[in-house]
């Protein structure tokens, strides 16, 4: 027999098996014998939080290795049943995954040693995952809930009513400064660089040594774009934002190519030629705009092409892909351009899932920060592209304030 699961999808009976059964409610909130230092209390395993995007929520789990006697009594079971159904697979269904990739082995958080798991799935399978909870008693699991992104405000009714959860509501920007702040710190590889973002063989990827200390712009491109100005980990401001972002080119890209994934939108982009869409500067001048520095090889007109019959259908699918990339590439490249520029600074780190399996994109947005900067400004990116917010959650979670004192100061735009 199949049953539904956990993003609608359906689950072999063998996956379901390995389901925790009914377990006891954990009713006793943040208490516990997990007294790592005379003054930190940490909250009762297990260990997760969640942020609930326009697009995708992303799920991080920290897995502890290093149990005391008396936790494997009291919490080992419900452990020993996350490890069996989270942690030893990699898909969850059509739906879920588990970035393997991006695991973090043998870490210390909060104080604990253990792996930090990062899953993810669609919002639209959000409800569905809800049911699912509620048929397999998975909400028994846990007590509380810390929860980020818009779908931590959408969704606290059916938590907090039909799951009996208390949820703990952050705000999405907070958490995606404090989780940078924390993997930047903790992981030696996680914001990188490429010195040569034009060779597409070999663009010579970096690591790049992060000090949050000093002010950056940070650019999420999720499903739309927020960008803030960080002056340091404890304060920020929300100087712009734009609705062309990650869901604009998968939507686009949908509709355009009949495409009907992100993964395979960015597979067809990369094999695409967007010069066969968009008007360049060369098409209309037959060369370079010297007088105002315009090159001939930009693009003058995003899609310009394609009022002309035939050049539509000399068009591929997957050069309107391309074409649809790199003009929410230019828009973000300028936006990013003009705000580092009023805002005076010269690194611009750009997160969000976006940039997932999204090599093309990052290369495209460093050589163009290069470029319109004369290498003033440089393009930095993170290996855990969309995970910040959650891992920033899972901080909260954990009371986790040893870098992050208060929380941060935000302005609104
Ligand atoms: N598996 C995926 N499914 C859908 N979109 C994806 C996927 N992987 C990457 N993306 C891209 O990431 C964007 C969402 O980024 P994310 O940072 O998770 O934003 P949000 O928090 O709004 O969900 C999507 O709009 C899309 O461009
Ligand atoms: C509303 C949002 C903060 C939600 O975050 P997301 O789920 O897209 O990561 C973001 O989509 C955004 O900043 N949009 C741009 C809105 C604007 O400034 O025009």
């Amino acid at each position: 027999m199949e049953t539904k699961g956990c993003n609608g999808i359906e689950h072999s009976n063998e996956i379901i098996n390995k389901l925790p059964k009914v377990l006891p409610n954990h009713v006793t909130p943040i208490v516990n014998s997990q007294q790592v230092s005379e003054k930190k209390v940490l909250p009762v395993f297990p260990w997760f939080a969640i942020d609930i995007g326009g697009t995708l929520v992303k799920l991080v789990y920290f897995e502890p290795l290093d149990l005391t006697p008396d936790e494997i009594r009291t919490e080992g079971e419900i452990l020993m049943n996350i490890r069996h159904y989270l942690v030893s697979n990699r898909a969850y269904g059509e739906d879920g995954f588990r970035d393997d990739a991006l695991e973090l082995k043998n870490i210390r958080f909060g104080g604990r040693q253990g792996n930090l798991h990062f899953i993810r799935f669609p919002t639209s399978k959000m409800s569905n995952f809800i049911d699912l909870c509620i048929m397999k008693h998975l909400h028994t699991l846990t007590f509380q809930v810390f929860a980020t992104g818009g779908g931590a405000y959408k969704f606290e009714y059916d938590a907090v009513e039909k799951l009996k959860l208390s949820w703990h509501k952050c705000d999405e920007l907070d958490t995606l400064i404090k989780g940078l702040s924390y993997l930047s710190k903790l992981n030696p590889n996680e914001c990188f660089y490429y010195e040569e973002p034009q060779n597409e063989a070999n663009p010579n990827k970096h690591p790049f040594k992060f000090d949050i200390r000093n002010p950056f712009l940070l650019v999420n491109i999720g499903s739309g774009i927020s960008i803030l100005h960080v002056e340091s980990e404890t304060s920020y401001r929300r100087i712009s934002g734009t609705s062309i972002g990650g869901g604009t080119f998968l939507g686009l890209c949908c509709l355009l190519t009949g495409c009907s994934s992100y993964d395979e939108a960015i597979q067809l982009a990369t094999a695409g030629d967007s010069t066969k869409v968009d008007k360049l500067v060369k098409d209309i001048y037959g060369g370079d705009y010297e007088r105002f520095g315009l090159p001939g090889h930009i693009v003058a007109s995003s899609f310009g092409h394609m009022n002309l019959s035939e050049k539509r259908d000399q068009a591929t699918i997957a050069d309107l892909a391309r074409s649809t990339l790199v003009t929410v590439l230019n828009n973000i490249g300028s936006i990013s351009m003009m705000c580092a520029q009023t805002e005076n600074v010269n690194r611009i780190l750009f997160s969000g899932s976006f940039l997932r399996i999204n090599d093309l994109s990052m290369r495209i947005l460093a050589f163009a920060m290069d470029y319109w900067s004369r290498g003033k400004i440089k393009a930095i990116f993170l290996e855990h592209e969309g995970y910040f917010s959650a891992v920033g959650s899972l901080r909260e979670f954990i009371r986790d304030n040893d870098d992050l004192t208060t929380t941060a100061t935000t302005t609104q735009n």
